[in-house]
């Protein structure tokens, strides 16, 4: 009989590698910086801008991988993450940190000699800053965590604009703006119906220290300036009727459905619905912004 020696690391396959880039959330963050890119206009050759997206995705998937190495002991801990990679054993923590720290250098340094290393750089603080100023430090010690930490998800398009014309300037600006504002709704939202979950890991996740009453209200808040946040590129003239179009719709929904969750007086999972809609719907809404100011900036151009 084979006896399995649990001190030697079993060679991890690659889907749970892949697994530990937060594959799905990450593919927004692809999509957003995808769309910073192409609204550059710059006229980017399509294998340098194909590269650059590369080592986004590399760059985003390495810190997604240093979360999970850093919260495999909290993973553990909540139904929704207790199956990941790491807290279900199918990844030893030397492996994942190696990848991570690996798969970081890599993408940093590629997109640097690919592009610019304004670039480069800002992708290295967005991978520092999810990785080790959100999850090390935010996460665990205050309920602002994810409006502080919600910056890292918001470099993405700032990073596409800046790996294709090796600068930023207001349109970029605004658009990490949108995506730090949409941040809190998305996630309070979701933290809403999963509160319990949050609760059980000692985490300070703002429904598990405000409550449900003061967390609706930040949700309407956010999503009024997110609306005016996401109106003004339209508003100043650096994008045509196709956005502001679009940015009107979305917001329109948006705040309908936020002001359903303000309404909502539900404390179960059962009676969230509005929640999980607004969940839902933050995602696709940046989907179909970013893709109509890509639509905007191509027709205009
Ligand atoms: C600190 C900020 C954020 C927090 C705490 C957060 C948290 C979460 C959580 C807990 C989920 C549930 C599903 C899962 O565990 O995979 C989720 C889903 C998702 N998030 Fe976020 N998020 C944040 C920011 C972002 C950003 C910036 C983006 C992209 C621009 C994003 C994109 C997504 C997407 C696409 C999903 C759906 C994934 C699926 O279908 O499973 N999130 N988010
Ligand atoms: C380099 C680069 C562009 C980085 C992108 C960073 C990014 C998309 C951050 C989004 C934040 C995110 C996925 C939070 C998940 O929260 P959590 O980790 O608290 O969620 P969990 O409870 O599911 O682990």
């Amino acid at each position: 009989m084979i006896v399995a020696d649990s001190s030697v690391p079993l060679p991890a396959d690659w889907r749970d590698l892949f697994a530990l880039t937060k594959p799905r959330v990450m593919s927004l963050v692809v999509f957003t910086a995808l769309c910073g890119l192409l609204a550059a206009r710059s006229g980017i050759d399509p294998v340098l801008g194909f590269t650059a997206i590369l080592c986004i995705a590399l760059g985003a998937g390495a810190s997604g991988a240093l979360n999970q190495w850093y919260e495999a002991d909290l993973d553990a801990k909540m139904k929704r993450t207790a199956g990941r990679p790491l807290p279900s054993g199918r990844v030893d923590r030397q492996t994942a940190l190696h990848f991570g720290v690996g798969l970081a250098v890599f993408s940093v340094l590629m997109l640097g000699l690919a592009t610019n290393w304004l670039a480069a750089g800002i992708l290295a603080f967005s991978i520092f800053f999810y990785a080790v100023v959100y999850t090390v430090w935010l996460k665990p010690n205050t309920p602002q965590n994810i409006v502080i930490g919600g910056a890292a998800g918001a470099f993405p398009p700032l990073l596409g604009w800046a790996a294709a014309s090796g600068s930023v300037s207001t349109l970029p600006a605004l658009l990490f703006a949108i995506i730090f504002l949409w941040t809190p709704p998305h996630f309070w939202a979701l933290a809403l119906f999963v509160k319990t979950d949050y609760a059980a890991a000692g985490i300070p996740m703002l429904p598990v220290t405000a409550g449900a009453r003061a967390t609706r209200q930040q949700i309407l808040l956010y999503s009024f300036v997110l609306a005016a946040a996401a109106v003004a590129p339209w508003a100043l003239g650096l994008t045509g009727a196709i956005y502001g179009l679009a940015a009107v719709a979305l917001n329109a929904v948006f705040v309908a459905l936020a002001v359903r969750v303000w309404r909502n007086q539900a404390t179960e999972p059962q009676g969230m619905k509005p929640e999980k809609r607004l969940f839902a719907f933050s995602i696709l809404y940046l989907f179909i912004l970013f893709g109509a100011l890509v639509a905007d900036r191509l027709v205009l151009s």
